[in-house]
């Protein structure tokens, strides 16, 4: 993809049943920034938006008295943002700045992002800005007990909104931001109540800025820093990646964390890391490495962000970002972000899939296997060498 060129930022809101979305986007929209703004809400009629309309809804696109867009949408979400693109182009709506789009409760955001992500005429003119998941903090426990969507929704979150504390006793809401750490340590987790909540800037992610027109990397960068800040330190020589809260038994001994615990108690399953690499990597190998990690495992693969120091030109970093099987088309940016220490960081987070293999994998590709494990050409030569690659 060109690097600068313009596409329109989509978000993502999402969050289980009357977690309160609707009443998140209703504050939103009454920012002076909305303006200019499409809604697209997926289930007719579902929010409570009609004293904002000016006229009767239905499925085609209406314009709210704040001057944004707004649509519902029966069919496939692609469809509805070509037209929303065609009608743009041809005069018959009045340009935007950004899209939002309100998720039913019970979908999992992934075939949201993917829609965005994968379909080349919409990617085209569409770039992903971030996914905000709103949590109930007096249902929230129960929720994520009860549903996979639910755990899923929070696990691929870019921003968790924190909704009705005022409503929860201190332990119940102390056990649920526990919870939300350990299934997601990267995502801010935003009160509620916050005045920014109303703004449009809860909406910036990180993933696409739409000022600079490419990933705001610095911030993910940032908020691993933040969430490292929780986590255990390093093994001794094991310089190679990095154990997110929830890292695996391998090393046969408990070491108090007990955000792990509250992870495998709960069964999720899910595992959150990041894998660091200092030395540029070659563009073939992490091409590879992406392609096996997809097709073989990509349904396990919930998410994945990372700045890669490719060897062709070390000083302008690959930034790559994926949902399960679908990959946005990677932007080369133009120089490392202010303030980066100049190494490859992968954030990954997976539902069945350890970070152990992930790292084996990474490792093998990058030209450092590791004891026992197989080297890339190994992999090139017999796939089956990794459990579960089929070619
Ligand atoms: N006290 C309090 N109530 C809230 C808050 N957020 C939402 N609510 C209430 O929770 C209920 C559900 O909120 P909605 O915004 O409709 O939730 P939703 O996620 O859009 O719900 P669905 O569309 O059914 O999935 C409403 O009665 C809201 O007024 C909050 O932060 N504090």
């Amino acid at each position: 993809m060109a690097y600068g060129q313009d596409r329109i930022p989509v978000s993502i809101i999402t969050g289980f049943l009357g977690a309160g979305k609707s009443t998140l986007l209703n504050r939103m929209l009454r920012d002076p920034a909305a303006k200019d703004i499409a809604v697209i809400i997926n289930e007719f009629g579902e929010v409570g938006i009609d004293n904002l309309l000016v006229e009767a809804s239905g499925d085609s696109m209406i314009e709210l008295s704040n001057g944004c867009l707004c649509c519902t949408v029966r069919g496939e979400l692609v469809d509805t943002l070509a037209s929303m693109m065609d009608a743009i182009q041809t005069g018959r709506a009045k340009p935007i700045t950004r899209v939002v789009i309100e998720t039913t409760g019970l979908a999992d955001p992934a075939p949201v992002m993917q829609s965005v992500m994968g379909n080349p005429v919409i990617a085209q003119n569409f770039e992903l800005e971030g996914v905000v998941t709103v949590v109930d903090a007096v249902n929230g426990l129960a929720t994520l007990d009860a549903h996979q969507e639910a755990v899923k929704q929070v696990a691929v979150a870019d921003r968790l909104i924190l909704s009705k504390q005022t409503l929860a006793e201190p332990a119940q809401l102390s056990a649920l931001r526990a919870r939300l750490i350990a299934l997601n340590p990267r995502a801010p987790i935003t009160d509620g109540d916050d005045t920014s909540v109303g703004s449009m800037s809860i909406l910036e992610n990180g993933l696409y800025d739409p000022s600079s027109k490419i990933a705001d990397v610095d911030r993910w960068l940032r908020d691993e820093i933040a969430a490292e800040s929780h986590e255990h330190h390093p093994h001794a020589g094991d310089d190679h990646h990095q154990h997110g809260h929830d890292h695996d038994h391998r090393h046969g001994h408990d070491h108090g964390h007990h955000h792990h615990h509250d992870v495998t108690r709960h069964g999720d399953d899910i595992r959150s890391f990041s894998l660091v690499h200092e030395r540029p990597i070659d563009p073939m190998a992490i091409d590879m490495f992406i392609d096996l990690l997809r097709s073989a495992h990509g349904e396990k693969l919930l998410r994945m962000k990372a700045i890669v120091k490719l060897s062709d030109n070390p000083e302008r970093p690959l930034v790559l970002h994926g949902v399960q099987t679908i990959f946005h088309a990677p932007q080369r940016l133009p120089r490392w972000p202010e303030g980066s220490d100049r190494k490859t960081h992968m954030v990954v987070i997976t539902k069945g899939l350890s970070e152990e293999f992930v790292a084996d994998l990474f490792a093998a590709f990058t030209g450092e296997p590791r004891l026992d494990r197989p080297d890339r050409a190994a992999l090139e030569d017999n796939p089956l060498a990794v459990p579960g690659f089929r070619p």
